[in-house]
């Protein structure tokens, strides 16, 4: 199925990030300055999600954690978990599984930022290799303007 894509106002929106690893950065790294508030469970978190987060919980995944939560990034190394919560999650709530994109209601597009101007590159989930090699020809594009 085709999915649509929008632009989300996250201000004082609560947002869970299941895991605190590589993954759990890259996509924390990408909620910066949106505003919305942060809260990463996972027994161990990397020492530079710190400062970017506004709440952890250093503790393996609980279904409780979901409460309340509007935008979920299941992000451990247990698939099998990641199935579990992305499953669990009601109506209301957006999930990005990073382990099994079936699983998942939305995903994140590849952006470049140019000045006011936000490109965003995706494939509805086909094909990460082909957006990156597009995002690096159209920063090479953007680099000659
Ligand atoms: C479905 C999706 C789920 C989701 O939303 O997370 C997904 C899935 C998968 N990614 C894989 C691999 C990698 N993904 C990245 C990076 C990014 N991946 C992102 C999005 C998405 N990735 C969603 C689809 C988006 C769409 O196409 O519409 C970006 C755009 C946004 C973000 O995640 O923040 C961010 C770009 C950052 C940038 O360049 O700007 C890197 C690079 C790195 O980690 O440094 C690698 C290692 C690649 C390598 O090996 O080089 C694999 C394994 C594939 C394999 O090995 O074959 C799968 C599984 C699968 O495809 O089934
Ligand atoms: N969507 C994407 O672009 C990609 C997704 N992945 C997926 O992301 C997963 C995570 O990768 P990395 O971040 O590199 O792994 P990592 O090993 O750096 O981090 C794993 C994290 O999961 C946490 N964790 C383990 N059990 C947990 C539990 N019960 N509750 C809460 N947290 C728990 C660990 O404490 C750790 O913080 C990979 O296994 C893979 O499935 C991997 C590459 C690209």
């Amino acid at each position: 199925m085709k999915k649509y894509p929008i632009a989300l106002d996250l201000e004082q929106r609560r947002v869970l990030i299941v895991g605190g690893g590589q993954i759990a950065l890259r996509k924390i790294k990408g909620l910066q300055e949106t505003g919305a508030v942060i809260t990463v469970v996972a027994p161990t978190i990397l020492p530079e999600i710190g400062p970017l987060v506004q709440y952890q919980r250093q503790r393996p995944f609980e279904f409780k954690d979901l409460l309340e939560q509007e935008l979920i990034f299941c992000c451990t190394d247990a698939p099998t978990l990641n199935r579990r919560i992305a499953a669990a999650v009601g109506q209301d709530q957006l999930v990005n599984n990073t382990s099994d994109k079936q699983t998942s209601n939305f995903y994140n597009f590849a952006t470049i930022t140019y000045d006011e101007v936000t490109i965003n590159i995706g494939s509805d989930g086909q094909n990460i290799h082909k957006v990156q090699r597009v995002k690096q020809a159209i920063q090479r594009y953007l680099a000659k303007l």
